[in-house]
């Protein structure tokens, strides 16, 4: 088995791993194999520049943890690549399911959230009534009818109405959206938010880890939740970043990983990287992110990080707190296809194309 990255024992065995990859050795030849823990809940870091391999190390992550028991693993997809997890791959199927319109109770969202959402301040007239409509009701139709039914100014419950009807119009409210219980199946849950907006795109993500926390924190679900976010800096800018936050810092006591996956480290709120407990990176070269990850990671990564990132897609830099180690290592192959290979004109052109050239 190797090496495993996240546990602070590694002469601990036969607990629940993951296979990650081997060990880069300088000729190139494949060194020890690598494995990533699964028996406890981790917070990780993948980032990279664009093409250099986070979608597929997400998807090997995906494919190691559909795989293992106690587990229920969900992917916010975000570039609807990973619907692939459910093709048939090189060895036993990867047991995924794809969810191609997720959406989530009204309720899973708090009155502050829907006035973000909504980009309504809290304390503006349609704001605060967007806040008490949200505190009772649990469907838009009902928020809706809340809304009309004050006796505020025309103009204040006119808008407030407005943007629920905007919201209403992204179709990711249902008071039978994604729960618990659908999102613990034992199967990985990719669910596909690559058709939305910003917005809805962050409210699907936002109810999924808070649904995610609550059904730990309150024992409803016997299964450990990994939350796999691909294009992290999308979400932790919006109305989902509060979320993400909470599940970096105190998702780990009641078993919740989060596993968050951006070409920007940058844009990555400095708490997202000091508090990650594995730091997966691909090649990175723009030097504001280089600063961002030094800035957040003193302790292991001194000022030749830079200097000892990989040069090909797949190859890793591993920084695990656990052993308080650093690791250069190549991911494995994926079993499943992956599915974010960018399209090329020649792949696109017709047979009679190809000929006349
Ligand atoms: N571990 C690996 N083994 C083999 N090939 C890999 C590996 N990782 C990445 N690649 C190759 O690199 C390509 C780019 O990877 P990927 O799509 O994951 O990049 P990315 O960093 O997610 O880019 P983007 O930001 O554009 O989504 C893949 O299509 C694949 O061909």
């Amino acid at each position: 088995m190797g090496f495993v990255i996240g546990r602070a024992d590694n002469a601990v065995r036969g607990r629940p791993t993951g296979r990650l990859g081997r060990y880069r050795a300088l000729d190139g030849s494949a060194g020890t194999a690598l494995s990533l823990d699964l028996d406890t809940p981790h917070a990780m870091l993948v980032v990279g520049k664009r093409g250099y391999g986070k979608s597929y190390t997400l998807g090997v992550i995906a494919e190691e943890l559909a795989r293992a028991d106690g587990l229920a693993p969900v992917v916010i997809d975000p570039m609807g690549v990973f619907d692939t997890l459910t093709d048939a791959g090189t060895q036993e199927a990867v047991p995924a399911t794809v969810c191609e319109h997720p959406t989530v109770a009204p309720d899973t969202l708090d009155p502050k959230s829907w006035c973000a959402l909504l980009g309504l301040s809290p304390e503006s007239g349609p704001g605060s009534l967007v806040w008490q409509a949200a505190q009772g009701a649990d469907s838009i139709a009902a928020m809706k009818a809340a809304v009309r039914e004050t006796d505020a100014r025309d103009s204040d419950s006119r808008s407030a109405h407005n943007h629920l009807e905007l919201a209403d119009s992204w179709g990711v409210f249902d008071t039978d959206g994604l729960d618990e219980a659908t999102l613990s199946s034992g199967a990985v849950t990719v669910l596909d938010v690559s058709g939305l907006d910003a917005e809805p795109m962050n409210a699907v993500c936002r109810g999924v880890a808070d649904i995610l926390y609550h059904a730990r924190l309150t024992d409803n679900i016997d299964r450990l939740p990994w939350l796999l976010v691909d294009e992290a800096h999308a979400f932790f800018n919006g109305v989902a970043g509060s979320a993400l936050r909470l599940l970096l810092t105190r998702g780990r006591a009641p078993g919740v990983s989060l596993v968050a996956a951006t070409q920007r480290p940058s844009a990555i709120p400095t708490v997202g990287i000091s508090q990650a407990d594995i730091l997966v990176s691909h090649r990175l070269t723009a030097t504001d992110d280089l600063a961002a990850l030094e800035a957040a990671r003193p302790t292991y990564l001194d000022g030749d990080f830079a200097d000892r990132l990989p040069a090909q897609p797949g190859e890793v830099l591993i920084v695990d707190d656990a052993t308080e180690t650093v690791h250069a290592a190549r991911i494995r192959t994926r079993e499943t296809p992956h599915g974010g290979e960018s399209p090329r004109a020649s792949e696109l052109a017709t047979d009679a194309q190809l000929i006349e050239e």
